[in-house]
C-alpha cells in the first residue's frame, strides 16, 4: 500500500484548520476524498460537519468503530512550514490533521480490503469545543450504526515515533470549561476611589483560584485549574468596568470536579462582596473522562507488544480531556497515544509532528482491526 499520499493529505488538511462545527472546507475535503474510494461496500451519512462511513464486512458478526476528530484551534501558527495554515489565527495544533489522514488511510485500506466485520469510520467535529461526540452519539446515523467496540488515537509529541502509549482504565481527565464575567464600575485612571476596578478583581481571582488545587484538593488526588485568557478594560488610562476570565478545569475524579466547582462558586461570591462587583460563572462544555475498557486495552497492548514496527509504552493517566470519553461511556473500546516526536507540545504554535508516524499508525491499526475483525 502506498502510504505517501496520506502525509500529503495531512499537509493539505493542515492548511485549512477550522474551529468546532465550522469545519466546512475540511468536511468538503474529506467528502471529496471518500467519494473517490471504491463505493461497493461503503455507505455514507453526514451529521452537521461530521461524516460517518460504514464499510460492509464479508460476514459481519459485529461492527468496529474508528473515530477521528476534525477541528482545529484558534491559535496563530508559528512553525514557518511551507504548508502552514492558510487560515489566519487558526492551526491544527492538536494533531487532528494527523488523526484525519490516518483515518483516511485506514478507510482506503479497508474499502479495498474488506474484513469479516463491519467497520464504522467516524469523522467527528468540535472535539476542542463545544464537543461533537456526545450529540453525535444521539444522531440518527449512530442510533442505527452503533459499533460494538470503538477505538481512536491521539498524537503525543513527547513520545518518539514508533511509540504506542496506552493504559487500561482511566486515561484522560474529566474536564469543564470555565468562563467568569466580572462587572464593576469604570472611570478615570486617576480617580480609582470612584470606581470598581475589574482588572484588579480579575487578577486577584486568578490567584485565589489556584489555591483550590493547592489547598482544597487532596494532594494525592489530581486537579488543574488553568486560566488561559483574561480580557478586560479598554485603554491604558481608563479603569476597567468589566473583565472576563476563560479557562478550564481538569480532575481525575468526577467527585473532585463537583468540589472544585463549589469552591469556585464560594470564591466568586466572596469576590463580589470584596470587590463590590457582579460576577457570572458559566461552565461551558464538560467532557466525560476517557476510560479504556480493561479487556480490550489489554488485548491491544499484547497485540502491540508483539508487533515489530512499534514499541509499547505503558503510560500513566493525563490531565488532557477528550470528548471521545462520551463514546467510551457507551461503547467498549479504548484510546491510545501515538508518538510523533515534536519539540513543541500539543496546543503550541510551533507543534511539528513527525509525519513518519502516519504510516506507522495506518499499518499498526490496520493490522489490529484486521485481526479483531476476522476473529471467530
Ligand atoms: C487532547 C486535548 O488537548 N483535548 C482538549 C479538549 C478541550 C476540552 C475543552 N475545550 C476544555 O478546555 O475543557 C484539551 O484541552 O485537553
Amino acid at each position: 500500500m502506498n502510504i505517501y499520499p496520506f502525509a500529503e493529505i495531512r499537509r493539505e488538511l493542515h492548511q485549512i484548520p477550522e474551529i468546532g462545527f465550522k469545519e466546512f472546507k475540511t468536511h468538503q475535503y474529506l467528502m471529496d476524498y471518500i467519494l473517490g474510494l471504491p463505493p461497493e461496500r461503503m455507505e455514507i451519512k453526514t451529521w452537521k460537519t461530521g461524516i460517518f462511513v460504514k464499510v460492509k464486512g464479508r460476514d459481519p458478526r459485529k461492527m468496529i468503530g474508528y473515530r477521528a476528530d476534525i477541528d482545529g484551534l484558534p491559535i496563530k501558527e508559528e512553525t514557518g512550514l511551507p504548508f502552514a495554515s492558510t487560515h489566519e489565527e487558526h492551526m491544527h495544533a492538536c494533531g487532528h490533521d494527523f488523526h484525519m489522514s490516518i483515518a483516511l488511510g485506514l478507510l482506503t485500506h479497508f474499502s479495498n480490503n474488506p474484513i469479516d466485520d463491519d467497520l464504522l469510520f467516524i469523522f467527528q467535529p468540535a472535539e476542542e469545543g463545544p464537543g461533537g461526540a456526545e450529540p453525535m452519539l444521539k444522531s440518527d446515523a449512530m442510533l442505527k450504526w452503533k459499533p460494538d467496540i470503538i477505538l481512536a488515537l491521539h498524537i503525543a509529541p513527547e513520545y518518539p515515533v514508533g511509540t504506542i502509549a496506552v493504559k487500561e482504565g482511566l486515561l484522560f481527565a474529566n474536564t469543564s470549561e470555565l468562563f467568569i464575567d466580572l462587572k464593576g464600575k469604570g472611570g478615570h485612571a486617576a480617580y480609582p476611589h470612584e470606581t470598581r476596578d475589574m482588572v484588579i478583581a480579575a487578577c486577584s481571582l486568578v490567584g485565589q483560584l489556584q489555591t483550590i488545587v493547592s489547598r482544597n484538593v487532596n494532594p494525592l488526588d489530581s486537579a488543574v485549574i488553568t486560566v488561559g485568557k483574561i480580557t478586560g478594560g479598554t485603554v491604558q488610562n481608563v479603569i476597567a468596568e468589566t473583565a472576563r476570565l476563560e479557562g478550564t478545569i481538569r480532575t481525575l475524579n468526577p467527585e473532585t470536579m463537583i468540589k472544585v466547582k463549589s469552591r469556585i462558586k464560594a470564591l466568586v461570591e466572596g469576590l463580589e462582596v470584596g470587590y463590590e462587583c457582579l460576577a457570572e460563572i458559566d461552565y461551558g462544555a464538560m467532557y466525560h473522562q476517557v476510560y479504556n475498557d480493561e479487556r480490550l486495552t489489554k488485548e491491544f497492548m499484547e497485540f502491540t507488544e508483539a508487533a515489530a514496527e512499534v514499541h509499547l509504552h505503558c503510560c500513566t493517566e493525563a490531565m488532557t480531556g477528550e470528548d471521545f470519553g462520551y463514546m467510551l461511556k457507551e461503547i467498549p473500546g479504548f484510546m491510545f497515544w501515538l508518538g510523533v516526536s515534536s519539540e513543541f507540545g500539543l496546543h503550541h504554535s510551533k507543534l511539528n509532528p513527525d509525519e513518519k508516524a502516519i504510516e506507522i499508525a495506518i499499518n499498526h491499526v490496520a493490522n489490529y482491526i484486521t485481526y479483531k475483525g476476522n476473529e471467530a
